[in-house]
């Protein structure tokens, strides 16, 4: 055996993507196994709205992870783009993993989603009891059981993006189903994400941290201009906020403009610890009346069909 051919003997590349109801931490996980924040996590359902990748990079496999929103019946406009983007992910990659919470009963969301993948005939599906620290051991046990009733699975693993467990072996069962081939990307990428995109994520983050009751998804940013400034170690953001109504930009704003100021500075900070240089961030709102369900204002703020 040559040289070159060690190199890439055993080794192995490919992809794979999370599925499960909206909030059974699928993003949490994600960025567990990346082991850095790429991915928006928050203690509100459907916060995911575009496929973030993450590279695991091992010495014998690259796993690049494909985040997914979570696979729900389509109510609003912006819900059926979701599911037709989560079914064209689902049949590009070599791997899903199955996430069903250790605690909750299984309940129609994820019997709705074994179901759709169980017509997905040639991609092996992982079934990932998750959150296993929220559940006692003869519970997390019983999931499992429970679990494996529902479907054909590869494997079932159950791990705790909380305290680490059995990340590991989630890692070598996901990678056991790649093919064998070369690393897809270069060494130190953990994303392929365009900046401007995380940019906003991280800003739409910080503006739900605080309305989360309010206006849980009438929120979309749109990072118009990003530049470092001539002469300085400082990068300019231009950053447009989507309300759907007058009545939320008051919120938003809130008391004198108190509250705006506070998540600008809340992802000013965010957005300084990704990219690793001064930001300044210029935030403005502005009301799009209704932009869930106008497929034209849709395609302004970046979903496209
Ligand atoms: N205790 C504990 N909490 C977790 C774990 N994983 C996720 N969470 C929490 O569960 C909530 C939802 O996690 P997310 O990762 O945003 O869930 P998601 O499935 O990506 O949600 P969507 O984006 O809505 O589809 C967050 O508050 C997480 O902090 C875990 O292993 N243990």
């Amino acid at each position: 055996m040559g040289v070159v051919n060690s190199l890439t003997d055993g080794h192995r590349a490919g992809f794979a993507c999370f599925v499960g109801r909206p909030n059974v931490g699928k993003s949490t996980l994600m960025n567990a196994l990346v082991g850095s924040k790429v991915a928006i996590t928050s203690s509100k359902p459907q916060t995911t709205r575009r496929v973030i990748r993450g590279v695991v990079h091992r010495p014998d496999a690259q796993l690049v992870i494909v985040d997914t929103p979570g696979l729900h019946r389509p109510r609003t406009l912006l819900g059926e783009r979701l599911d037709s983007l989560v079914l064209s992910t689902l049949t590009e990659v070599d791997v899903i993993g199955f996430c069903v919470p250790a605690g909750d009963p299984i309940g129609r969301g994820d019997r709705f989603i074994a179901e759709k993948l169980a017509g997905l005939r040639k991609t092996p599906v992982v079934a990932v009891v998750t959150k296993t620290d929220l559940a006692p051991r003869d519970r997390v046990a019983e999931q499992l059981l429970e679990v494996s009733r529902l479907g054909e699975w590869a494997d079932i693993v159950p791990v705790s993006a909380a305290d680490g467990e059995n990340l590991d072996t989630l890692t070598d069962v996901l990678v056991e189903r790649l093919p064998e081939g070369p690393a897809l990307y270069a060494g130190g990428e953990l994303t392929d994400e365009p900046e401007q995109v995380m940019v906003a994520e991280l800003i739409r983050e910080a503006v739900l941290e605080g309305v989360r009751e309010e206006l849980p998804h009438s929120i979309a940013v749109v990072v118009e201009e990003m530049n470092p400034r001539e002469g300085k170690d400082i990068l300019d953001i231009y950053a447009i906020m989507y309300v759907e109504r007058p009545s939320q930009k008051a919120i938003v704003i809130g008391n004198k403009g108190a509250r705006l100021k506070e998540v600008g500075t809340n992802a000013r900070k965010q957005i300084e610890a990704l990219l690793g240089t001064r930001v300044f961030l210029d935030l403005r709102i502005k009301v799009a009346k209704d932009w869930q369900r106008d497929p034209k204002q849709l395609r302004r703020l970046g979903f496209y069909d």
